[in-house]
C-alpha cells in the first residue's frame, strides 16, 4: 500500500517527503519510473533486476514538535529512509524539503549546515571520540562549527547537566557504562542545539533497564523542549511509549502511518493487526475512543476520569468505586460516560477506533 499525505502547509512541518524511493544497485534510478517494476515485490525486483528497492514510494510530513516514530522489522528499510532526509544516503527518487527548502538541490556546504546544524543524528554506537574528555566529546559538533573553547565548553557543561552526567565530565568514554556513553552522544547531538533530532535505534545495544532508562529522557527531554525528534526503532513498546505518531514501515513502505492508538485501534491491514496484536489495548487506547453519549438512567455519581486517559484508569476506577459507569469530564464538562460494556469492547479488541 502506499501512503499518501494530502499537501501539506509547510509552515507547520520540518521534513516534507512526497514518493521517495531509494533502489540500491545496477541502474537503480530506472526503476522507479518503469511501472513494470514498480508493482514487484522487493523479492521479485532483486530477482529480476538485482536491484534492492530500500524505500518505495513513501510519502509523509514530521510535524514540527512530535516524536515521530518509524518502526519496523529488520531490513523493513527504516535507516535507509531516516538517512534518505539528510541525504546520508541520496534517494533514488521523489521530492525531499525541510522547513519548505528543497534538500535534494541543497550544494555540499548547504547539506553540511543542514547536518550540523539543523538535524543532527544519534547513532546506536555513539559514535564517540575514545581518547577525548566526556566534555570534550559533547563539544565536539560545536568544534566542528568553529565556535570558541570558552563557549563550547560553557554550553557542552549546560548540556551535560541536561542529560544528567552531572560530575563525569572528565572521564573518558572507556570509563562509562554503555547508557551512560548513550547520554553522552545524545548531549552531543544536542549541544548543536539542531532543530530536529534523529535517533537511529540509539537504544537497542542497551539491557532493558537502561533502555527504560534512556526511553524517559528522551521523553522527559521532549517535554521540556518540544524539539522535533525521529525516531528509529524496530521495537513496538518502545514505539507506543515514545511516539505522537508512528510510520509502521514493511519492505520499504509505509503499510500505516497514525497515532499509537489508531495503529492498535484501527490496523491497517492483517500485517499491523499481526503486529499489534499482543498490545495490551487498554493501555493505548483512550477513554475518548471508547466513550458513548450518557443516556437517561445512567449514574451522575460515577468517578470522572479524563478523555485522554488510558482505559486502563476508568477500568481501575469503576473496580474501586464499584460504580456501574465512570463520567468522562473535560474542563468541568461531562462529554460522555464510559460503563463495563465499552470498557470490556476495548480489551476484547472489538472496538474500532476511527482515526
Ligand atoms: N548500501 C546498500 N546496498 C545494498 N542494499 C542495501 C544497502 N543498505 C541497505 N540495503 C538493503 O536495503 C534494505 C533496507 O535496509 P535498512 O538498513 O534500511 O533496513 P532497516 O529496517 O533499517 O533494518 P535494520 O533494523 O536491520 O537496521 C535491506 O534489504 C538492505 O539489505
Amino acid at each position: 500500500m502506499t501512503t499518501t499525505e494530502p499537501p501539506s502547509d509547510a509552515a507547520e512541518h520540518v521534513f516534507s517527503v512526497r514518493n521517495l524511493w531509494k533502489v540500491f544497485g545496477p541502474k537503480a534510478d530506472r526503476i522507479p519510473g518503469d511501472q513494470a517494476l514498480t508493482g514487484l515485490s522487493v523479492a521479485e525486483l532483486r530477482e529480476r533486476t538485482g536491484c534492492t528497492a530500500a524505500v518505495r514510494d513513501v510519502s509523509f510530513d514530521v510535524r514540527k514538535g512530535e516524536v515521530f516514530v518509524v518502526m519496523g522489522l529488520s531490513g523493513s528499510g527504516k535507516s535507509t529512509l531516516v538517512r534518505c532526509l539528510t541525504r546520508l544516503v541520496e534517494p533514488t527518487s521523489g521530492s525531499l524539503a525541510i522547513d519548505g527548502e528543497d534538500v535534494l538541490s541543497m550544494d555540499r556546504s548547504r547539506l553540511r549546515e543542514l547536518r550540523r546544524h539543523r538535524a543532527a543524528m544519534v547513532f546506536q554506537h555513539f559514535g564517540l571520540l575514545p581518547h577525548r574528555t566526556v566534555l570534550d566529546n559533547v563539544a565536539y559538533g560545536l568544534e566542528v562549527q568553529g565556535v570558541g573553547r570558552a563557549e563550547r565548553r560553557a554550553r557542552a557543561a549546560e548540556v551535560v547537566g541536561k542529560v544528567g552526567l552531572d560530575g563525569l565530565e572528565d572521564r573518558r568514554p572507556g570509563q562509562l557504562s554503555g547508557g551512560q556513553q548513550q547520554r553522552v552522544g545524545l548531549a552531543r547531538a544536542l549541544a548543536v542545539d539542531p532543530e530536529v533530532l534523529l535517533f537511529d535505534e540509539p537504544f537497542s545495544a542497551l539491557d532493558p533497564l537502561i533502555r527504560r532508562d534512556m526511553q524517559e529522557e528522551v521523553v522527559r527531554l521532549h517535554e521540556e523542549e518540544g524539539r522535533t525528534m525521529v525516531f528509529i526503532t524496530h521495537d513496538l513498546n518502545e514505539a507506543l511509549r515514545l511516539g505522537d505518531r508512528i510510520a509502521l514501515m514493511r519492505d520499504g513502505e509505509i503499510v500505516q502511518l497514525g497515532t499509537p492508538e489508531e495503529i492498535v485501534g484501527s490496523p491497517a491491514d492483517d500485517y499491523v493487526r499481526d503486529f499489534v496484536r499482543d498490545v495490551p489495548r487498554e493501555q493505548v487506547l483512550t477513554v475518548a475512543s471508547a466513550m458513548r453519549a450518557p443516556q437517561a438512567g445512567d449514574a451522575e455519581s460515577g468517578p470522572a476520569v479524563s478523555p485522554s486517559a488510558p482505559v486502563s484508569q476508568a477500568i481501575e476506577a469503576l473496580v474501586r468505586t464499584g460504580e456501574p459507569t465512570a463520567r468522562v469530564m473535560s474542563d468541568g464538562r461531562l462529554l460522555g460516560v464510559v460503563d463495563r460494556a465499552c470498557l470490556l469492547a476495548v480489551v476484547a479488541g472489538t472496538l474500532a477506533v476511527t482515526a
